[in-house]
């Protein structure tokens, strides 16, 4: 096989079985019936009781880009054996539908769409493997992220995880998923480049030992940079790193910003309370103590409780890998196709497991905020015709268990979707990625703390109006009965 194809487009990310099933609705002329997709995950990542939805504005780039390059073209070709036939009509082919999304920085819960797809077949086709696979990062990363920074609080939060993230394209969309999920910064300079985020950065072990003597490293680097955080712990934290950080200080006074030092190895409860009892004691109580190593959400929660001394986190590894849940499993499921009578009809599909049946049909969310208390209900979804902001009482009832419900009264219900392209158009304009922050920190304010909590938190409702899940039930029925003829005939 050839391996000299240019990496110019992102239309062959996807998987052989897409563009297989784009062949079989071609050849047999179904391939521009109207389909609708939504994309959606099943379970909450982290446990925790609540996703911030990241990915949107790549994937807007990636539709408006849609389209085979000529060295795709030659690669479908020449290496794979498409046919010239379908070759040449994909050599045309763009994405013409429409999609409507959550925003990003957006709150999201499981089994609620999160994009819908209103596109010829093909197309919506094509797109699933791109589409998932950004949403599915992204959205990990910037709800680990909020998950963290729900425990950081106020404090300072850089986000330090490029040299671990799984190669580079992860590193950099994933500095940009941090700032959304509540990180102050990242040390990504590129990222701060792309995406206007906020860089921040100290210094390395390397520098010291390629000094040899802690004092003079520390020297040199205030030579040239007037904020300073003197990384203390390459030889001995309280009896060589912070003693030296505390004599440039002393020594430079206002030539320099002596923003403090950072801890990153040993018992950082211990050092960080000495390291605050000596600043303090030579006078320097407003710097500041920032930690790193290996920190996640459980560490920092204990080292808090030990009353460790610090202002500020450093946070590499676990965050951008998601360390202790590598994906989120997000799907994409066909819920409505044209028939040949060209009318919309839904569609379902079956598993064993009640919580993994898909809900068919064009569907709306709309999150119900209480007047009252300004808290959230809880999520509704609900057939395209139906409004609930224009009915004085909802009923919310659990899907699966559905004896468990509340009358709910005095709302305001707002949509949670908003038409970002227009048959093949891109008509929405991303924020920037702090306004995306602020918004996500927003729609936290709506949340009940017992939704927010990192260890068992109450599960948020996302329920289904009474129309959705009868639509639902008659579907299930019909698969049933459909199921059953076809046994029948065996
Ligand atoms: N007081 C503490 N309580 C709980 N965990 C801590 C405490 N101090 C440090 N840690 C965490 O313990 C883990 C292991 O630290 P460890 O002692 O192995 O690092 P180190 O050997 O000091 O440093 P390194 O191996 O990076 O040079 C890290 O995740 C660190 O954040
Ligand atoms: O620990 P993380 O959350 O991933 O944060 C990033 C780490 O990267 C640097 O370490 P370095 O690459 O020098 O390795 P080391 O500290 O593990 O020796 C830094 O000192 C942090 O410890
Ligand atoms: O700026 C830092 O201190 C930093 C950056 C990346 C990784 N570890 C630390």
């Amino acid at each position: 096989m050839k391996s000299n194809y240019a990496d110019d487009s992102l239309t062959l990310h996807t998987d052989l079985y897409q563009i297989n099933m784009a062949e079989s609705y071609w050849a047999d002329g179904v391939h521009n019936r109207k389909a609708v997709f939504e994309l959606y995950f099943r379970k909450l990542p982290f446990g925790n009781g609540y996703a911030v939805f990241a990915g949107l504005e790549r994937i807007l780039q990636y539709l408006k880009d849609f389209r085979f390059s000529e060295s795709d073209i030659a690669f479908l070709s020449e290496e794979l054996g498409y046919k010239d036939d379908f070759i040449a009509y994909l050599k045309n082919l763009t994405f013409t539908g429409s999609v409507y999304s959550v925003k990003e920085g957006e709150l999201v819960f499981a089994n609620e769409p999160l994009l819908r797809i209103e596109a010829p077949l093909v197309e919506a086709q094509l797109i699933e493997t791109a589409l998932l696979n950004i949403v599915n990062y992204q959205t990990l990363i910037a709800t680990k992220a909020s998950r963290i920074k729900q425990i950081i609080k106020n404090e300072g939060s850089a986000e330090f995880g490029s040299r671990r993230a799984q190669e580079m394209d992860a590193a950099i969309w994933g500095s940009r998923a941090a700032i959304i999920g509540g990180f102050d910064s990242t040390s990504n300079v590129r990222a701060g480049k792309l995406f206007n985020i906020p860089v921040s950065g100290t210094h390395a072990h390397a520098m010291v030992q390629a000094y040899r003597n802690e004092y003079e490293a520390f020297h040199s680097y205030a030579k040239r940079h007037k904020d300073c955080v003197f990384l203390v712990d390459t030889y001995n934290t309280l009896k060589s790193g912070v003693p030296n950080a505390i004599r440039v200080a002393k020594e430079l006074g206002d030539k320099i910003n002596f923003v403090g030092i950072r801890l990153d190895s040993g018992d950082i409860a211990f050092l960080s309370k000495e390291a605050r009892r000596m600043l303090d004691e030579a006078g320097f109580t407003d710097a500041k103590i920032i930690v790193s190593n290996d920190l996640d959400e459980y560490t920092i929660l204990n080292l808090k409780a030990q009353g460790a001394k610090v202002d500020s986190w450093g946070i590499g590894t676990k965050l951008i890998t998601a360390y202790d849940q590598p994906a989120l499993g997000a799907v994409y499921k066909l819920v409505s196709i044209e028939n040949e009578a060209g009318e919309m009809e839904d569609t379902i599909k079956i598993t064993a497991n009640a919580e993994k049946v898909s809900t068919p049909g064009l569907k709306k969310v709309y999150r119900i905020i209480n007047r009252e208390n300004g808290k959230a209900e809880g999520d509704y979804i609900v057939m395209a015709d139906e409004n609930p902001q224009v009915q004085e009482r909802i009923k919310m009832f659990h899907p699966v268990h559905t004896f468990i419900s509340k009358f709910v009264t005095n709302f305001d219900a707002k949509e949670m979707h908003v038409k970002v392209v227009s048959e093949g158009k891109v008509i929405y304009n991303s924020p920037s990625v702090w306004e995306m922050k602020q918004y996500a920190l927003e729609n936290l304010e709506l949340l009940w703390d017992e939704y927010k909590r990192s260890m068992n938190p109450e599960e948020y409702p996302v329920d289904l109006s009474k129309k959705c899940w009868d639509n639902k039930m008659r579907n299930i029925e019909e698969v049933r009965n459909m199921v059953h003829d076809i046994e029948e005939n065996l």
